[in-house]
């Protein structure tokens, strides 16, 4: 069926696909009728595939899997099924909590419910000692903290950082009401437990006091590198900050990973006073040029700009030593308001489990959503884990545009197609959908499409492609996951494509979102992540047949290219590889 372009723009859209649809149809049967004429021709000898004996492949799950994905489907009867079928309901999940902890996220009452009724610990902590009320409480699960306050739960459990449910319950909502009426009830003074809380700071401070009083060395840092200064800043102890600068403490000690105490004030948000004044002071009088690198790490824009303003100073006093110093901005209201009581960390924890402590937080903090990309509508699985969009991890995905998926446009040729792709590749939109074919230009740059929160912005409960966000890897990923989990039989990604066109790449990424998936820690599936790649390199997939048969116009694998180029020529030449483009 022949059909003139002109009169096929001018149709409305739907008209249009359908009458495309009719085209690929007929193409599709002629290309039937061909192959039977075909083999008409030859004598009608039908060549029979084989009989191959496969193997039968079937995933299997443990029940402890199982469980955990029935609580989060809230598939009650099957939940009831597995713990009478002998699951354990004491089995944890990825992040060290109870099945509990998962109830308490997904706001499943029932199956909370019948756990507790089968003498599950309500008390249990996961690894940052998050019991099950504090995620309720994050997820404002009224009815789930209601359970647990009946069920006994110690209210008062504090986790690593010292917080305990009620800190982490927003004002205004329905699970800080009931966690207040029930402390009331109780007798318990809310401003009591504040003094509790500040309690470690005050440990340290005496802690301090007594160093400077004994005459010891403020700046020793332990294996880590970490000094006093580092713990106290990152911990917003503004008191020690002030104690061990006025005792002599080195104001600029690099860690082993060469992060300062200013840094740590700047990325963990710890402005709560005067105390990043007096750092960034000691660091313009002394060494000044260390603060250059914190406002890539600040946690938020007023900090950028009291940095901002500090270095400037400090390159004007390079100039003329008697300009004078930085007038910051107080931010003692603003932060104080914010982040109070959020990073009291006790100081025996390594800043890298801060850092988690605080993806944590980023994880659940405002359910607002990502600063320039929707969160998929149908990602009602993971709740809060979805939407908290922080300072940490910039997002920068494309808009969704009507040629995300080439597959509908009316025309389609060699040259639409390629237009369509190089106006696509020029926007940096480097994914595009042709139905469920997922095609990438490689852009040999960096883009921000990779962080984690892009990952979690592309689960979904059902795995269907969601219009709301641009084609990309982790939606193809998060695709193949769900069909594994609706067919119960192994996916398969096909990754074609000439050298250097990023086929490892491609694979890296989808690994990444699988195992993000697996686990929000990734443990689970981290060595075997390793081991994909390392099949690529030493097994099926790198193509040998690319070695004898090489496609024309294609060059070998990049990794020859990439180690001639770092040869010296006496390598190059004792290995014959003196012309790489002798070698196809
Ligand atoms: N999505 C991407 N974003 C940024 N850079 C990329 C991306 N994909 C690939 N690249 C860049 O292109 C280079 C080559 O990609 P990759 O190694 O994945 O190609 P390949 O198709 O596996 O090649 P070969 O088949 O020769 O092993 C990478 O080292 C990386 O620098």
């Amino acid at each position: 069926m022949e059909i003139d372009q002109c009169l096929l723009e001018s149709l409305p859209i739907g008209q249009r696909q359908r009458l495309v649809r009719r085209m690929r149809c007929d193409q599709i049967r002629a290309y039937y009728e061909r192959e039977k004429n075909l083999q008409r021709q030859q004598g009608g000898v039908k060549v029979r595939a084989l009989p191959t004996r496969r193997k039968k492949h079937q995933v299997r799950f443990s029940l402890a899997d199982v469980i955990q994905d029935a609580i989060i489907r809230h598939d009650d009867k099957e939940v009831l099924r597995l713990l009478k079928d002998g699951v354990d309901p004491n089995s944890l999940i990825a992040s060290g909590g109870s099945l509990l902890h998962l109830c308490a996220r997904h706001d499943n009452v029932f199956a909370a419910e019948i756990l507790i009724e089968r003498g599950l610990n309500v008390n249990l902590q996961d690894e940052d000692l998050w019991t099950a009320l504090h995620v309720a409480c994050v997820c404002d699960h009224a009815d789930v903290v209601l359970l647990l306050l009946l069920a006994g739960v110690n209210i008062m459990l504090q986790d690593v950082n010292g917080n305990i449910p009620l800190d982490y319950a927003s004002e205004g909502t329905e699970s800080s009401y009931i966690l207040r009426k029930y402390l009331e009830e109780n007798g318990v003074d809310v401003s009591s437990m504040h003094t509790m809380k500040t309690q470690r700071s005050n440990i340290m401070l005496s802690d301090v006091r007594q160093l400077v009083a004994t005459g010891r060395n403020l700046s020793q840092p332990n294996d880590y590198g970490v000094t006093l200064l580092h713990i106290a800043c990152a911990s917003g102890y503004r008191e020690v900050v002030s104690v061990l600068l006025e005792g002599g403490a080195d104001p600029h000690p690099a860690d082993d990973n060469f992060w300062t105490p200013l840094h740590l004030a700047a990325k963990y948000g710890q402005v709560n006073g005067y105390k990043l004044e007096i750092l960034i002071s000691h660091l313009i009088c002394t060494l000044g040029g260390l603060c250059l690198m914190c406002p890539d790490i600040a946690a938020s824009e007023p900090i950028v700009d009291m940095l901002l303003s500090a270095e400037e100073s400090w390159l004007q006093r390079l100039k003329d030593p008697s300009a004078p110093l930085p007038i910051l901005l107080s931010l003692n209201l603003f932060f104080s308001s914010q982040l109070h009581g959020l990073y009291r960390n006790p100081f025996y924890f390594p800043i890298s489990k801060r850092d988690s402590l605080l993806e944590k937080f980023a994880m659940f903090r405002e359910t607002g959503g990502a600063q320039s990309a929707q969160p998929s509508q149908d990602n009602c699985l993971d709740g809060p884990f979805s939407s908290g969009a922080s300072k940490l991890e910039q997002v920068k995905l494309m808009p969704p545009a009507p040629n995300d998926d080439l597959a509908s446009l009316s025309e389609l040729t060699d040259s639409s197609l390629l237009y369509e792709m190089q106006k696509r590749f020029g926007n940096d939109q480097i994914y595009t959908y042709i139905g469920h074919i997922l095609l990438l230009i490689n852009p040999n740059k960096e883009l921000p499409i990779y962080s984690t929160l892009v990952s979690q912005l592309y689960l979904s409960s059902t795995g269907r492609l969601c219009s709301s966000l641009p084609p990309h890897i982790f939606s193809s990923a998060e695709r193949a996951y769900h069909m594994m989990l609706q067919e119960r039989r192994p996916q398969c990604f096909i990754l074609s494509g000439e050298s250097g066109s990023g086929k490892s790449e491609a694979c890296k990424h989808i690994v990444r979102h699988l195992t993000a998936r697996s686990s929000p820690k990734g443990f689970a599936l981290d060595p075997r992540m390793k081991h994909v790649s390392l099949t690529r390199v030493y097994t099926y997939m790198l193509e040998k047949s690319r070695l004898v048969n090489l496609p024309p116009h294609q060059h070998n694998f990049s990794i020859f290219y990439l180690m001639a180029e770092g040869m010296l020529p006496e390598e190059k030449s004792a290995l014959y590889v003196n012309n790489v483009l002798a070698h196809r």
